[in-house]
Order: C-alpha cells, then structure tokens, then sequence
C-alpha cells in the first residue's frame, strides 16, 4: 500500500488530497495540521484516512507533501534530517517561494533523501480544509526545482495528481522566486496597500466601502488572504520583492509626473501599452 503525508490541510494541502483520492482511491493519505477543524473536516469527509502528528507519521510515508506556510516547511525540512525516514521515500513541498527552501533542503539532498521543490500556480485568497476544491489547480502550471523527468518517483508524484491536468514546468529556485516577485509578490503587496489606503481615508464613512464595484473588487480580492502564509512568503523573498517594488514606484510616479502635467497623449500611452498586455494574458489561455 502507498502512504501519502500531506503536512499542512489548508487550502493547498486539501485540494491536493481531493485530487490524489478522485482517481487513486486505494492510496492512503495521512493528514498532518494542529488545526483541529480542518482535519476533522477532511477525516469526516474521507479525503483522508488518518490524523497524526508529523513526527510519528514521517516514517511511514512513501510520498511526504509540505504544505504549511514557508517558514513552516522549512521548519519540517529541518526535522526531516533528524527523523526515520523510508529508504526511498520521496519529499516535495508547494511553497510559493523555493530559493530558502532549496537550501533548507540541501543537507537533507546529501543524505540521498529524493527532495525535489514544487509551486501549483493556482489558489485563492481563501484558507482552510473546506475551501480547498478539486478543481483548484485545473489546467495550472506547477513549477518543478530540482527534478527532472529521469526521477521516477517525481514521475510517481506527478501520477498521483493526474486528475488536475496539470503543466508541469522545471525551472530553477532564483528563475522562480524572480518571476513570482513579479507575478504574485508585488501583486499582492499592492493589492494589500490600496485597501489600506482607501481604508484610511474611508475610516469616517465605513458605509462607502461597501459602494466600490468590479474595478475596486477585482483589483484588491487577494487582500483578503491569510496574513500567516503572506507574511512567511514576505519573509523568504525580501530582497526581489523589494527590487521589484522599486520599479513599481518609478512606474507610478511616471504616471503621476505626466497627469500633474495633464500629459494626455503620455497617459493614453501607458494606458494602451497595459492594455495590450493585459488582453495578450487572456488569448495565451
Ligand atoms: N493560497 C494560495 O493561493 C497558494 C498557492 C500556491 C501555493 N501556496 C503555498 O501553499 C502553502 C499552504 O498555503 P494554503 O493556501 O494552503 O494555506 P492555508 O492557511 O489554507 O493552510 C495552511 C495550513 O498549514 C497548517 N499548519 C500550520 N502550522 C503547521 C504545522 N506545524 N504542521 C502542519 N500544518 C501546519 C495550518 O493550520 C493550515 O491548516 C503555503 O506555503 C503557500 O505559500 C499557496
Ligand atoms: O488566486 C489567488 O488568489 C492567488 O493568490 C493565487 C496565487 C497568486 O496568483 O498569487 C497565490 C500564491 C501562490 O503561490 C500562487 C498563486
């Protein structure tokens, strides 16, 4: 019998047991979260077989999933090395950053133990056990560091999600964390600062807030996410986050320069170079 351990229930870790027991019903998944309510949720529902403590579920393990915030993954990959682990037992993760990560890893790498870094482009800004959803990462890229098609057990992994359709893509722990500071990091650190700009100036009248339509909506919906796991993302990624915020400034206050000048034909211009790429992104789809 093959033995799952997803470490973490949330939102990630649950979608990923709905998508191992859609099409491999027979593999037993043992789930691993202090958080009484999400387990119990998962066990009633059978989209696990058994709660343990990660220490005491380790060693029965042929395929360890981490999927708590970053700073506890790494903290799980730390206790790895010290842990009984099955000989050919395969241990990946599906933080939102890898270069920290790969490096936790790497004692546990010269140990022999089949560590590869993995990233499912797909979430949502909400959290828990009963938001995780089957169809979660449908069609979503999932980043690969540090394994490679000749890795059988990494092929295995990939098996078991297969219910997802996912693109699976290797790239390198800094390639990653680079384009997710652009793609995902910024994003979100500006989708965060909005709120609380508007939030600050809208402190009197609270009622107003609730006016805001699809422009505010949609540009600001990952501002309701979970402080925990952004927080520990903030914490791994610091310097390309920062770099890439620089850049962000120097964009708006291009912006502003050409708008205290009423400089109509540059503001048009920034206006249809975002247009462009902004539509590109739905015809890639
Ligand atoms: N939410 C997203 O959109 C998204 C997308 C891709 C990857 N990720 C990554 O996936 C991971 C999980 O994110 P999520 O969205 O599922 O968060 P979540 O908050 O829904 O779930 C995290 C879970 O980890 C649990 N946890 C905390 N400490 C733990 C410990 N010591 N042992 C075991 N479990 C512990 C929490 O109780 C919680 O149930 C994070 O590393 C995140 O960066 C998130
Ligand atoms: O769709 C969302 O709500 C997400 O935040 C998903 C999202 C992102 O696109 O930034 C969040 C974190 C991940 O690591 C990957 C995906």
């Amino acid at each position: 019998m093959t033995t799952v351990l997803i470490s973490g229930l949330g939102l990630i870790g649950s979608s990923i047991a709905r998508v191992i027991k859609q099409e491999n019903s027979e593999i037993e998944i043992i789930g691993s979260d202090p958080d009484d309510e999400s387990a119990q949720f998962l066990l009633e529902h059978h989209l696990i077989d058994d709660r343990q403590v990660f220490t005491n579920a380790v060693p029965l393990a042929d395929f360890i999933i981490l999927a708590g915030p970053v700073s506890v993954v790494i903290r799980q990959i730390n206790e790895l090395i010290t842990l009984p682990l099955k000989p050919d037992v395969f241990v990946t993760d599906v933080g939102s950053t890898k270069e920290a990560i790969m490096d936790a890893a790497k004692p546990l790498i010269s140990e022999g133990v089949n560590f590869v870094g993995g990233h499912p482009m797909a979430g949502s800004d909400k959290s828990g056990s009963r938001s995780g959803k089957l169809d979660l990462f449908d069609h979503a890229v999932y980043f690969v560091v540090g394994g490679t098609t000749a890795n059988p057990k990494l092929v295995q992994f990939q098996n078991l999600l297969s219910a997802a359709h996912l693109r699976w893509q290797v790239i390198s722990a800094s390639l990653h964390d680079q384009l997710v500071s652009e793609i995902s990091h910024v994003p979100h650190v500006i989708a965060v600062t909005l709120v609380n700009t508007i939030a600050d100036d809208l402190s009197r009248n609270p009622d107003a807030l609730k006016a805001a339509a699809g422009g505010f909506r949609d540009t600001t919906r990952i501002a309701a996410s979970d402080p925990t796991m952004w927080t520990a993302i903030m914490m791994s990624n610091a310097e390309l986050i920062n770099h890439e915020l620089s850049k962000f400034q120097q964009h708006l206050s291009h912006f502003q320069t050409a708008l205290e000048a009423r400089d109509e034909e540059e503001i048009k211009n920034i206006f249809k170079n975002a247009q462009a790429v902004r539509k590109s992104l739905d015809e890639r789809k």
